[in-house]
């Protein structure tokens, strides 16, 4: 299965643990990151991770990550409701993906309950707090198999 997994955080989220802890928890951002990397090397998996502000940024790690992951787990942050240009970027890697979110946004505003990203995503996880990127991984790990290598 997945052997290769590069996490993506979006905007903002370099405040997590620090800001909202009634909405995101007090984790933070590099707490995630390190069980993450803990996760990954217990299942002897490659693991890198981005957090980026800017879209542009993370469309171009997604470009990046062509022919060398395989799976993606993602939080866009806000980007999740605006922007077309990542989705693009995911689908143009052609990368299976996994979309995470901390919050359920589905209890949140309106304008939180569209993602240009969940019907192309293998899975969608939202509402687990921060234990939703482990069980992100998890389920990337079992059920997302590599690529065959293209000659
Ligand atoms: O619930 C999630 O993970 C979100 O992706 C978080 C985004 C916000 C990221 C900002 O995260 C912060 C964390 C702590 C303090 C302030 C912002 C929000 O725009 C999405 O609708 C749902």
């Amino acid at each position: 299965m997945a052997t290769s997994i590069l996490l993506i955080n979006g905007p903002n989220l370099n405040l997590l643990g620090t800001r909202e802890p009634g909405t995101y928890g007090s984790t933070t951002l590099p707490q995630v990151i390190e069980a993450a990397e803990k996760q990954c090397s217990s299942k002897s998996i490659t693991f890198a991770s981005l957090q980026s502000n800017h879209e542009g940024v993370i469309i171009d790690r997604i470009h990046e990550a062509r022919g060398n992951v395989d799976a993606i787990v993602i939080n866009p942050g806000a980007f999740t409701h605006t922007s077309v240009a990542i989705r693009d970027a995911l689908l143009g890697v052609d990368i299976p993906f996994v979309e995470i979110h901390i919050s359920n946004v589905h209890k949140r505003e309106a304008f939180r309950h569209h993602s240009y990203l969940s019907d192309k995503a293998e899975a969608v996880i939202c509402g687990l707090g921060v234990y939703g990127y482990e069980a992100a991984i998890e389920y990337a790990s079992r059920h997302i198999k590599p690529k065959e290598k293209s000659q």
